[in-house]
C-alpha cells in the first residue's frame, strides 16, 4: 500500500541543542487524513512538518511521499506538489488577492482562463465573493479573511498534500471557531491529506482524525481522539486530556458524524 506519507526513522538535530529536535520519529499517514500533531513549545512540531516539504533536511531517516523518497525529488517541484499554510500567512503584501492565489498555477504556466477559473472557484470556496475581493491587497483583509486567502493559494495546484502550522494561532477565537469549521467543510470535500500543527489540544481534537502527540522530538501516541482520550499511552498524554476535558468546549467534537473524523 502506498501511504501518503511516511517516515522512517527521521532525526533532526540543530546545533547548539541538547537533545534531537526530532529524535527517531517513525509513522505513516494515508490519503485523506486530518491528522493534528499536537504538544508544547519547542517539542519539534514544525521541525516535523519543515522537512516534508524540504525546507529542512533530516540528519538521519528516510521520508516518502506517496511512494517517493523526498531526498532524491527537486525541492522545488517537491513545494510546488504540497500546500503548506503559515500563521504569518506570509501573503505578499505588492501582490493582489488574486495574485497571490495564482502565484504557483502561473510558476505552472497555466492558461489565464484555468488560472482565473481557480481563483474564483478558491475564493468561492474560502467564503469570500471573487468580484469584491480578488483586486484587493492583503492590508485591506482581515486577520481571518487573509487566512482564508492563504489556505486559497495553498490549494491553488490542487496538491494532495497540505501542511497547516498553526494556521489560526492569531486569530480570534471565534473566528478561529469559524475557520476550523470551515477547514473541516473543506477537508470533507476532498481527498487530502491535512497535517496540521497546533498546541491548543481542543483544536487538535476537534479537527484531527488521528492526533499525533509529541513531546522533546518523540511521539508520544498516535491515535484517533477517541483512543487517546480511552486509553492515553502515558502519564503525559493522560495529563494533557486530563486538562481539556474538564472543558465544556472540549466535547463539541462530538457533532460531527463518526464517519468523517
Ligand atoms: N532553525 C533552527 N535553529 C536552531 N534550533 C532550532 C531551529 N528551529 C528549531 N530549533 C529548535 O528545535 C526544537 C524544536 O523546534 P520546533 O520549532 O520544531 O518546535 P515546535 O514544537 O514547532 O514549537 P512551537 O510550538 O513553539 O512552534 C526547539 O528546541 C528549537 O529551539
Amino acid at each position: 500500500m502506498v501511504h501518503a506519507i511516511e517516515f522512517q526513522n527521521v532525526t533532526k538535530a540543530f546545533q547548539g541543542s541538547l537533545h534531537n529536535a526530532v529524535d527517531q520519529i517513525n509513522f505513516t499517514a494515508e490519503e485523506g487524513e486530518f491528522i493534528t500533531i499536537l504538544g508544547s513549545s519547542g517539542c519539534g512540531k514544525t521541525t516535523l512538518l519543515k522537512m516534508i516539504n524540504r525546507l529542512y533536511e533530516p540528519d538521519a531517516g528516510t521520508i516518502i511521499v506517496f511512494g517517493e523518497n523526498i531526498s532524491t525529488l527537486d525541492p522545488v517541484k517537491l513545494r510546488r506538489r504540497i500546500g503548506y499554510v503559515i500563521q504569518q500567512i506570509g501573503l505578499f503584501p505588492h501582490m493582489t488577492v488574486g495574485d497571490n492565489i495564482a502565484m504557483i498555477p502561473n510558476l505552472l504556466k497555466w492558461e489565464k482562463e484555468k488560472t482565473e477559473a481557480r481563483i474564483n472557484q478558491l475564493l468561492t470556496m474560502a467564503g469570500l465573493a471573487p468580484e469584491e475581493f480578488k483586486n484587493r491587497y492583503p492590508a485591506q483583509l482581515s486577520g481571518g479573511q487573509q487566512q482564508r486567502v492563504g489556505l486559497a493559494r495553498a490549494l491553488a495546484a490542487d496538491p494532495k498534500i497540505m501542511l497547516l502550522d498553526e494556521p489560526f494561532g492569531a486569530i480570534d477565537s471565534i473566528t478561529r471557531t469559524r475557520l476550523q469549521d470551515e477547514l473541516l467543510t473543506l477537508h470533507r470535500g476532498m481527498n487530502k491529506t491535512f497535517l496540521f500543527v497546533t498546541h491548543d489540544i481542543e483544536e487538535a481534537f476537534k479537527l484531527g482524525t488521528r492526533v499525533m502527540i509529541m513531546n522533546e522530538g518523540h511521539i508520544l501516541q498516535f491515535d484517533t481522539p477517541e483512543e487517546i482520550i480511552l486509553h492515553p499511552a502515558d502519564g503525559f498524554v493522560k495529563s494533557l486530556v486530563d486538562s481539556a476535558r474538564a472543558k465544556e468546549q472540549f466535547w463539541e467534537k462530538f457533532r460531527y458524524p463518526r464517519e468523517y473524523r
